[in-house]
């Protein structure tokens, strides 16, 4: 039968398992891992890069696990519970295996860590005894997925081949003859679609029947080398691959004409290099034209919220007896649901965590208990919220150009840029990975296989722009240049950029002193371009936005009222001036006066309060980069998380103000705050400062405990965590000295 545009009839081929193909040592499937048993049956998918092992194991799993078309994209297993009908002498019964995503492999001699992974899998089985193999081959590119097939048989593993991406042979006019080629493997080949979910029935059942205590599989394979050389096996498999290829499939086997035509523009050195900064400055301005309309549509919401909440919250005072019940009952709910976002498990000590923070809230004063509702629990989420339109897109647009195949000729065009500096060409990955979050890159970095090099690569990940700073950056792009969304996109690309610059600059550097040796050139796969997966863009997106407003609904809710209270106690002492404002308020003062005075009253009790100190205390040392106390604040906060420095500006800003709960009232709030002698404090050398320092700063502890387990000892984090923050120190300094030394002192 054959799989194909002209295909009909089933795509799934192979000899009965008892069959004369399977002869020579009988080796039972898992013999009572059927039904009744505790123990499941272990299936690897296995296969060459970038052949789709992580979308099948997503189609047969329902998880979501990242894929992407560049090779490389897992690093370590997956595993997932995938339930099966097996046959047995009662009938049928239920089967659950344990489905395990490898990373891929070009060969079983591994040549980086994450292959090691997987031929240990397969060859030592690390991961317990395999039931069943699943080799996922491209179809589109035949020869080299049967090479593996080969190396894989050869292990004597009961296997099934699953020829995946048939859609995208089918619309090549690729054919493949399912039912010859398995004959001509002597193991069970299926085509599948991972994408359209053509097959994978038919590969349920021959795993089914693979696992079936009933089974018994004889496999005997010929080994492809007598003498057991690497290179004349390799050799002969890739010989046997490419008649086997020759008898079974039909029509173009090179890759499509317009990947070609468009690679000799995309991968040329200046034209690529040109197409590459072009398209990444077209993402930022979609980013700042789509968001407008949902940032300000979540601006409204939250803005509804405060105005409702500050309509509900009672002014007179309340009875004790309903007061605080229902303090408590409302604070308890919402640590349940803060606690249930950040999958924080109920133990005594985190129950006990949560019950004496809802008696503390529930004693606060009426009037502390409303500034904390609508400057800490509001201001704080919506400060950080409203930025969500802007990460989807981001997220949107670069998984569609992951999908795509660009990425992989991104690389192809920023490795010649890497080399010079001394990063490694596999570097890319990890560093495109690094702008969602460092974390992800740094585990990528074991690709490389060279320990020097991944060392520089982990080094300087945490300098490219992870999402947690874009809510600081569109902070800043707003008070720069609000209303211009070209320069705000400017101003975004610029902030990339300068975060890859001073990586590539910081890697050179450290080749030359700390880190020297030799750089390895980059092999890389390019891959064809293909049709993005809308679906995939849409699921990605949904995943990422869900992290961001978990995180924005429980750890930064929680540093958002820690800091609120830290804004709000202790209380200066009563004195005198507070009485005669509050006995002349209601006599001679205008409106206006009564909001300044009462704001001059929250400046002082900001400045009594333990963050207020330790904002003034460390002024001395960033004054001269422009922040005053207060943002010294939002410096220190956000230290636990980036983008934590919107909402502590939301909070230590927005107390005593009017309307600063969402962005735009931030953003005003911010526009009209004034130093001691007068001058505005958010001019635009400030701002610019604020930016390169939150650009190039290491404000990230998860980042440098993964370091730390990567690198193996603190040193390297340690490394990270001092020389980010004076170099973030020295160039906020230098940008606040010049931009004021050419008079950029007026408003942003
Ligand atoms: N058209 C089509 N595309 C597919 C199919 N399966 C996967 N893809 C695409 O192929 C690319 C690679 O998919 P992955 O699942 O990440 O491949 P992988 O084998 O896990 O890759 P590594 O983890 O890097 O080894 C992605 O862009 C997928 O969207 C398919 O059946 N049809
Ligand atoms: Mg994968």
């Amino acid at each position: 039968m054959i799989a194909g545009a002209d295909a009909a009839g089933p795509n799934v081929a192979g000899p009965n398992f008892t069959g004369p193909n399977f002869t020579g040592p009988v080796k039972t499937a898992r013999s009572g891992s059927a039904a009744g048993s505790v123990e499941q049956p272990i299936v690897l998918l296995a296969g060459n890069p970038n052949t789709g092992k992580t979308s099948l194991f997503n189609a047969l799993s329902g998880l979501r696990a990242k894929t992407a078309n560049y090779a490389g994209v897992t690093v370590d297993i997956r595993k997932a519970t995938v339930p099966l009908t097996v046959d047995c002498a009662q009938g049928t019964a239920q089967l659950s295996m344990q489905l395990i995503d490898l990373p891929g492999l070009y060969g079983l001699v591994p040549t980086s860590p994450e292959e090691t992974i997987a031929s240990e899998a397969l060859c030592d089985q690390r991961l317990g005894d395999p039931a069943a193999v699943v080799i996922v081959v491209d179809s589109t590119n035949m020869t080299r997925g049967l090479t593996l097939v080969h190396s894989i048989l050869e292990l004597q593993l009961p296997a099934v081949v699953a020829l995946n991406l048939i859609d995208a042979a089918d619309s090549s006019g690729i054919r493949i003859d399912v039912a010859k080629l398995s004959e001509k493997l002597g193991c069970p080949v299926v085509a599948v679609s991972s994408k359209t979910g053509r097959g994978l029935d038919d590969l349920k059942t021959l795993l089914s029947d693979l696992l079936s205590p009933e089974t018994v599989i004889t496999p005997a394979y010929e080994t492809s080398c007598a003498v057991g050389c690497s290179g004349c096996a390799y050799a002969e498999r890739f010989a046997r691959s490419e008649s086997m290829v020759a008898d079974t499939v039909s029509g173009p086997a090179l890759s499509p004409a317009y990947t070609e035509k468009l690679d000799r523009f995309l991968t040329a050195p200046w034209v690529g290099t040109i197409a590459l900064v072009l398209i990444m400055l077209s993402v930022f301005l979609m980013i700042f034209s789509l968001a407008d309309i949902p940032m300000s549509l979540i601006e409204g919401a939250f803005a509804w919220i405060a105005g409702k909440l500050d309509g509900i919250l009672p002014t007179e005072r309340v009875s004790p007896w309903i007061w605080y019940p229902a303090v408590a009952a409302s604070t308890a709910v919402v640590f349940a649901a803060a606690y249930r976002l950040a999958s924080v498990r109920w133990t005594w000590q985190t129950g006990l965590a949560a019950a004496i923070a809802t008696v503390l809230i529930a004693l606060l004063p009426q009037a502390d208990f409303r500034s904390l509702l609508l400057n800490g629990v509001v201001g704080g989420i919506a400060g950080v919220v409203v930025f969500l339109p802007q990460i989807c897109i981001l997220f949107f647009l670069i998984t569609i150009l992951e999908d795509s195949g660009y990425m992989a000729r991104a690389a192809f065009v920023a490795e010649r840029w890497m080399r010079r500096v001394g990063l490694p060409g596999k570097a890319f990955v990890p560093m495109l990975s690094a702008h969602a979050c460092a974390i992800p890159g740094i585990m990528a970095t074991r690709t490389i296989e060279n320990w020097r090099d991944r060392l520089v690569t982990i080094a300087v990940l945490p300098l490219l722009t992870c999402s947690a700073r874009l809510p600081v950056y569109a902070m800043l792009a707003a008070l720069l240049f609000g209303g211009q969304p070209v320069y705000a996109a400017l101003m975004f690309a610029g902030a990339y950029v300068l975060g890859i610059t001073s990586a590539l600059l910081t890697a050179l550097v450290l080749r030359r002193t700390v880190i020297k040796g030799e750089t390895e050139p980059l092999v890389i796969e390019l891959p064809p371009y293909r049709r993005p997966s809308l679906r995939n863009a849409f699921l990605t997106t949904w995943d990422r936005g869900s992290v961001f407003l978990r995180k924005a609904g429980s750890v930064i809710l929680l540093i958002a009222v820690v800091l609120w209270a830290m804004a709000t106690y202790p209380k200066p002492p009563q004195d005198a001036d507070s009485t005669v404002l509050a006995s002349n308020v209601s006599e001679a003062l205008s409106e206006a006066e009564i909001a300044a005075a009462e704001h001059a009253q929250a400046q002082l009790e900001m400045e009594y309060s333990i963050a207020g100190r330790a904002g003034k205390l460390i002024e001395p040392i960033f004054r001269p980069l422009g922040f005053d106390w207060k943002i010294n604040i939002g410096v220190i906060s956000s230290f636990a998380a980036r983008e934590v420095l919107v909402s502590t500006l939301s909070v230590v800003y927005g107390i005593g103000e009017e309307g600063a709960e969402d962005e735009t009232g931030l953003v005003e709030t911010l526009r009209r705050q004034r130093r001691p002698d007068g001058t505005l404090v958010f001019t635009t050398a400030t701002c610019f400062s604020l930016l390169v320092f939150f650009v190039l700063a290491m404000q990230c502890l998860p980042t440098q405990a993964v370091t730390r387990r990567e690198t193996g000892s603190w040193r390297w984090a340690i490394f990270q965590l001092v020389y980010m923050s004076a170099l973030a120190y020295v160039a906020a300094l230098i940008v606040f000295q010049t931009l004021s030394a050419f008079g950029f002192h007026h408003t942003a």
